[in-house]
């Protein structure tokens, strides 16, 4: 006999996933940007969101978090229904979303301390942590500095510190390597790593197939709004590399023959 359904329960159900996607879509006017996306990220797994531009990711990753209203399907944080139990929800995840609007005339020590606050924490233990994070994150030199004069890896980097401080069950980062140098993504791999070596749980969003291949252990690759392929990054990849996968299920290679009138010799 198979196992009663516990959709009454979804915390149940969800069991061990950190998110629980099912069937999230969304429609701008003629475009379907999500067409019924399904994703399941373990408990304790880093899990790696790629697919070509305008696949939907960020999209899909704004529905899963509570940013932007989804027309159909749920979003389960830890078992918590991230539209039905917004509060409760958002309080397990730390969230990098692209293209974020910070409070930019605040300095970077300022708004990492904000962020604490907002979330609730006292405020020494907010001193405290945000002196850490501003040292992992090489940007202890600049606390004082204005956020609207940060570069663009620097904001990155403000918005990373400010998503971690109430150190969340589950991080939700979208391309949190773009801008960001060698030296610094090095020590951000760093922190993530041990961050779900110590139980928590992290999806992120990025081009770079080669960083999602070593650092990743679960991986989706998404397309015109719909997952091709979701599994550990070995059944992902198969006898290949990622990247290999990556174009063989996404296809679009395109030759440069129309751009003839480029060549200056
Ligand atoms: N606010 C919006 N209004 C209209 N169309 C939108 C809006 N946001 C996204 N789209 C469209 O939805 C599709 C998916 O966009 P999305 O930003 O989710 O892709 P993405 O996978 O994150 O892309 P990229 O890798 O380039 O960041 C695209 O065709 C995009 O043009």
């Amino acid at each position: 006999m198979p196992p009663p359904s516990d959709a009454n329960n979804p915390e149940a159900e969800a069991g061990s996933a950190a998110l629980s996607i099912r069937g999230l879509a969304k429609r701008f006017g003629e475009k379907i940007a999500v067409d019924g996306v399904h994703l399941e990220v373990p408990s304790g797994s880093f899990y790696g969101l790629v697919g070509p531009n305008g696949a939907g990711k960020t999209t899909t990753l704004s529905m899963a978090t509570g940013l932007l209203r989804p027309d159909h399907g749920q979003a389960l944080v830890h078992g918590v229904d991230v539209w039905a139990q917004p509060l409760e929800a958002k309080k397990l995840m730390g969230i990098l979303p692209d293209g974020v609007r910070l409070f930019d005339r605040l300095t970077g020590e300022q708004l990492v301390t904000y962020a604490g606050l907002l979330r609730g924490m006292d405020r020494e233990t907010v001193q405290e942590r945000t002196g850490d994070l501003l040292r992992a994150l090489d940007l202890a030199n600049d606390a004082g500095t204005l956020v609207v004069d940060y570069s663009a890896g620097m904001t990155k980097k403000i918005a990373l510190a400010s998503a971690l401080i109430h150190a969340p069950k589950l991080l939700v980062l979208d391309e949190p390597f773009e801008s960001v140098d060698p030296v610094s993504a090095a020590n951000i791999r760093d922190i993530l790593a041990g961050y779900v070596e110590s139980g928590g749980s992290v999806i992120v969003s990025s081009h770079v197939m080669d960083l999602v291949q070593r650092m990743c252990d679960h991986v989706a690759v998404i397309a015109a709004g719909t997952v091709l392929a979701a599994g550990t990054v070995d059944e992902v990849r198969g006898d290949g590399s990622l990247e290999d996968r990556f174009v063989e299920l996404v296809g679009g290679r395109t030759t440069s023959e129309g751009l003839s009138w480029l060549r200056t010799s």
